[in-house]
């Protein structure tokens, strides 16, 4: 007996590559439509298609599956490793299985975080404002002198595998010591110290988060880790915006209690804040993490791979 094709709803335009495969694999609708998912359509996917590869923005909620007793759909395959917008107990309440795209986008994201590293010790943002004003003067001894960053200490909050990636960079490339905070005790194969968050805000020149979002992260830093930070200090956050309280952050700069920030994620993305766009010590990205073709291709690739093997009857590879 043949098996009825699984209909497959992919939420964004997608690298071609990735519609090519998945159209070979699947019944495919692709939305034709670049902003997050509304209720309706997430109720009305719940209800039509056996699987739906949803990403960053479609906040598949309980409210969403709450009037479902068993959706149709079984698999949401998100696009992205980050899925604090999924409710995944709710979904395992509804029978919905839940997988991630780790491993893709480990080095992309690792690589903004050295971006933005640099931008922000390097004031360099500022210096490409400076020169497309045309008010550039010329070069000087002391025109905008940043933070060096070879041989200095840096503090990753969150030693996962993008940590990790970020902690090698830092050590191997720029010579940094490496401090990081961890939720529980974890071991690395390259020489760095795992210290308390306290210790970490005193001691580091640069802090880089690198946890996942969701509701056990949801502000975990706030003023009194800004406080503790020293004030040539840079702050760098490449996981999820609501990681750190926006407001005490914005309070840290304006006051001049931290050097200065780099910023890939915002609290309430894609909502910047004003006091953000005018602070000059401030780089801001609109969340380039993974903006490579390749890495995209990749992790839509993953995506797919986790939903052929759901429909082949076995345990998705990144279930979560
Ligand atoms: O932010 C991007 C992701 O979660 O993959």
């Amino acid at each position: 007996m043949t098996r009825k094709t699984p209909r497959v709803l992919i939420a964004r335009p997608m690298p071609p590559a990735v519609m090519a495969r998945a159209e070979t694999l699947f019944d495919v609708e692709n939305r034709d439509n670049n902003a997050p998912m509304s209720g309706s359509e997430m109720r009305s996917a719940l209800a039509l298609y056996d699987g739906i590869m949803p990403t960053l923005g479609d906040r598949f909620t309980a409210d969403i599956f709450a009037e479902f007793g068993r959706p149709r759909c079984k698999m949401l395959a998100n696009f992205g490793v980050g899925y604090n917008h999924i409710d995944v107990a709710a979904a395992r309440d509804h029978g919905v299985t839940v997988s991630n795209t780790p491993g893709a986008v480990t080095d992309a994201t690792a690589d903004i975080a050295m971006t933005l590293l640099l931008m922000s010790a390097r004031r360099t943002a500022e210096g490409e404002r400076l020169v497309r004003s045309g008010n550039w003067a010329g070069w000087h001894p002391t025109q905008m002198l940043g933070l060096h960053v070879s041989g200095k200490t840096v503090g990753i909050i969150g030693m996962g595998r993008i940590g990790q990636a970020i902690a090698q960079r830092c050590h191997f490339g720029f010579g940094m010591q490496v401090l990081y905070a961890n939720r529980s005790h974890k071991e690395v194969d390259f020489p760095a110290r795992q210290v308390s968050l306290t210790d970490l805000a005193e001691h580091s020149d640069i802090v880089v988060v690198a946890v996942p979002g969701g509701a056990e992260t949801r502000h975990m830093i706030g003023s009194t880790f800004f406080n503790t930070m020293q004030d040539h200090a840079h702050f760098i956050n490449i996981a999820r915006g609501d990681v750190v309280d926006e407001a005490a952050l914005i309070d840290a700069l304006q006051a001049g209690r931290i050097g200065g920030a780099g910023l890939d994620v915002y609290e309430f993305e894609p909502e910047v804040p004003q006091a953000l766009t005018r602070l000059d010590n401030v780089t801001l990205l609109p969340h380039l993490g993974t903006a490579a073709l390749e890495v995209r291709t990749a992790m839509g690739m993953l995506a797919l791979d986790n939903l052929q093997a759901f429909f082949d009857g076995e345990t998705p590879p990144n279930a979560v």
